[in-house]
């Protein structure tokens, strides 16, 4: 499902985020990406998503080399990837419903089969009841639950979440990670970048340590 063959990245004007890593991942897999800040976390997930490109080495992604695809191509490779990462923002104009339904509009879902297809999501997360309130009016726990809501709406195979957890406290945090566990069971692949990777224990863990592998 997702390999990582001596990927690099390197930042202008010299950031080594990734030196020389090598992993695979199994469909179905539960990943724990963790290490210091700035060791690596965000860039791998970024490469993942074809967010940002490899320097060197590749990135498979369901055989696909996704550091080298066109630009054209990145758009049917995200429709397979769910996205909860801080700069994904909620529209705090728009009611939970909206919110969720977002993706499925763009990607022109009529409108019955959409609405049927948020409310799933939103029951996923418990926030079926909750689908005319506005993001401000959610708590913190809350808001990171409609924030998967949005990223499993389109029903990926792969769910990519980037320190979902941070900000909340101890026992929001483990609402949410159940949440990810749960599609876990269903099947989807998730990597997860956190700090706290004791929030899953039964995850495989790659530790990162200036870019490198360490565990
Ligand atoms: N767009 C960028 N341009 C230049 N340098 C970057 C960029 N993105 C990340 N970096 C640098 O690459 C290194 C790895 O960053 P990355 O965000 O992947 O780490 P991280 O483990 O996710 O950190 P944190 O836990 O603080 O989010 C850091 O030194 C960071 O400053």
């Amino acid at each position: 499902m997702i390999r990582f063959d001596r990927v690099s990245k390197r930042y202008p004007p010299g950031i080594d985020a990734l030196v020389d890593l090598s992993f695979e991942a199994a469909a179905g897999e539960l990943l724990i990406v963790s290490g210091h800040s700035g060791a690596g976390k965000s860039t791998l997930l970024k490469l993942i998503a074809a967010i940002e490109r490899p320097t060197g080495g590749a990135v498979l992604v369901n055989g696909q080399n996704v550091g080298s695809l066109a630009r054209g191509a990145i758009p049917y490779l995200r429709r397979n990837i769910g996205l909860v990462f801080q700069d994904q923002k909620l529209l705090f104009d728009r009611n939970a419903f909206a919110n969720v339904l977002l993706p499925l509009a763009i990607a022109g879902f009529a409108p019955k089969e959409a609405a049927r297809r948020v409310r799933a999501a939103l029951d996923k997360v418990g926030l079926l009841d909750r689908e005319k309130a506005m993001p401000i009016a959610l708590s913190g726990g809350e808001q990171q639950r409609l924030a998967i809501a949005r990223a499993v709406v389109g029903r990926p195979g792969l769910l990519l979440a980037d320190e979902p957890t941070a900000h909340l406290d101890p026992d929001t945090a483990h609402d949410v990670a159940a949440i990810f566990r749960e599609f876990h069971q269903v099947g989807v692949t998730v990597v997860i970048a956190t700090y706290d990777a004791t929030l899953f224990p039964e995850a495989r863990p790659i530790r990162l340590d200036h870019g490198r592998l360490t565990q």
